[in-house]
């Protein structure tokens, strides 16, 4: 029974905790899984079409003033005029240069090759210079421009990116590249702003892979191409136009990456994040989650062990106790005895039973009614464990019969208590029905000798109980050993 009720509890923890902790873990997955889904499909890319937007808009205005550079007649004009007056154009890419704040402004002649600055005609542009690839780009396209990210001829440490606009005449004739330059810093700007605002790396690679344009706080540590193994991702990024990925880094976290390619720059722009930050308020969440789920099933078992013992404890009692009278059931009494032959064997202690049986009960029945005798059963039951000793069984016997097992006595000893009681029921002026019922009982008494079983011992005292009733009743029989 112990074992079971163990097993029990054990079972229904198991059954408990893992219920919660199944639903805690599948709840934990499916958020962390469509967290990851939505850095991957939504975060990422929308942070990189943000950016490739705001490039665009910062890349419209310089379009506009080379396309209208490109349409001045002025230009048209001077070139026609066979480029006379070489000052005109530097002031006029001056005036463009301060009116609209870029930090340059040129113009290459195709027919003369030379390229004139603000500052004065800095060189010509000859096919065999790869400085001036771009010159010979721009005229070979067949779009009207080309965006070109270089060093600027003017000022060779900086980066720059340059609007080259193809100038054509009435009859579609090239007559020259004309534009003007914007400083990076202006997209390294817009780079370090986003990174502040989203905790994102965001940095531009070439078709080769090179990082060629990084914010200041660039962590080549965090970037796929300077990772070992991942050189197969890298080639799928630098060959589709639009990617997202996530990998496990050698230090455990989980990086997230999404590539587009720019095509006015023809870089791809990469927005990586490491370890999506959400994630840790899961965990968190899962652990709470947990830690009420442990306090839940506490509570849950802690209620069923006390319903449970609840049942048990009645169950135990209708089962060894007897309803009406409170004694012990006949099913426990061979328990009780076997544990008080021990006792008294140990102990080197006589034991005596009683067996006591109202006389004439079924009298008493039939003329005061079947629930007056039950009242009468009770109250001699009550009276026979009052003079008797705790450690002593009064048990039901039968329908008015009692067996009173009494440990540590002889036979004149338990006589004695046996007088006791039949004397106090004698004694005993029960009212029924606005009369007085008499009760007496008769008893047989039997010492327990060596070896003996309970049901040797109870015939004995039985038929002792029976010579009681013969004399007369209302008479102690014992076994003869008491009487001599
Ligand atoms: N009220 C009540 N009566 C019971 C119960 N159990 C048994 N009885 C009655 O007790 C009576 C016992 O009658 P008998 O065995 O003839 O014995 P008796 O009338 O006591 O006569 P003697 O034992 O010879 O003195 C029967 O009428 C049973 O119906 C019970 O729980 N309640």
């Amino acid at each position: 029974m112990v074992v079971n009720k163990r097993l029990y509890t054990l079972l229904l923890s198991i059954i408990v905790l893992a219920g919660f902790l199944a639903t805690s873990l599948i709840g934990y997955f499916v958020a962390k899984d469509s967290l990851t889904d939505r850095l991957q499909q939504e975060m990422l890319p929308l942070t990189s079409d943000n950016i490739y937007s705001e490039i665009q808009r910062d890349l419209l205005q310089p379009l506009l003033i080379s396309s209208l550079m490109a349409n001045d007649v002025f230009v048209f004009d001077w070139v026609n005029n066979g480029e006379q007056d070489a000052s005109k154009m530097t002031s006029y890419l001056a005036q463009i240069q301060k009116k609209y704040h870029t930090i340059t402004a040129f113009f290459v002649s195709e027919s003369t090759g030379q390229y004139y600055h603000p500052t004065g005609v800095l060189k010509k542009v000859s096919a065999s210079n790869p400085e001036d690839g771009w010159y010979f780009q721009a005229r070979a396209a067949r779009q009207p421009y080309v965006i070109n990210i270089d060093r600027d001829t003017a000022d060779q440490h900086r980066l720059s990116i340059f609007v080259n606009y193809r100038i054509e005449d009435k009859s579609g004739n090239f007559i020259g590249v004309i534009g003007v330059g914007l400083s990076l810093q202006t997209v390294v700007e817009l780079i370090e702003n986003y990174q502040k605002r989203y905790g994102r790396e965001i940095y531009f690679v070439n078709r080769e892979g090179d990082v060629m344009l990084q914010s200041s706080h660039y962590n080549p540590e965090l970037h796929i191409q300077n990772k070992a193994g991942l050189d197969k991702a890298f080639v799928q990024i630098l060959t589709s136009p639009s990617a997202s990925f996530s990998f496990k880094t050698s230090n455990g976290s989980v990086l997230y990456l999404n590539s587009r390619l720019v095509p006015e720059f023809d870089w791809y722009l990469i927005v990586e994040q490491v370890n999506d930050p959400s994630s840790e308020r899961l965990e968190t969440a899962f652990l709470i989650n947990m830690g009420v789920a442990l306090v839940i099933s506490a509570i849950v078992l802690l209620l069923a062990h006390v319903a449970v013992r609840g049942y048990h404890d009645k169950l135990e009692t209708m089962a060894t106790q007897d309803k009406l009278t409170g004694a012990a059931s006949r099913q426990v009494f061979e328990f009780y005895f076997k544990q008080a032959v021990a006792r008294c064997k140990r102990r080197d202690e006589p034991l005596a039973l009683v067996l006591l049986d109202i006389d004439l009960f079924k009298m008493i029945n039939d003329n005061y009614g079947h629930q007056a005798g039950d009242r009468v059963l009770n109250r001699v039951a009550q009276l026979i464990k009052s003079h008797v000793r705790e450690e002593d069984v009064v048990c039901r016997w039968g329908g008015e019969e009692f067996l009173v097992m009494l440990s540590g006595c002889d036979l004149a000893h338990a006589r004695d208590i046996t007088e006791v009681i039949r004397s106090a029921v004698a004694a005993l002026q029960f009212p029924v029905n606005n009369a007085v019922a008499k009760i007496t009982l008769s008893a047989g008494i039997a010492q327990m000798q060596e070896e003996e079983t309970l049901g040797q011992i109870v015939e004995r005292a039985d038929h002792h109980l029976y010579q009681a009733k013969n004399a007369g009743r209302n008479c102690i029989k014992p076994d003869p050993a008491a009487t001599e």
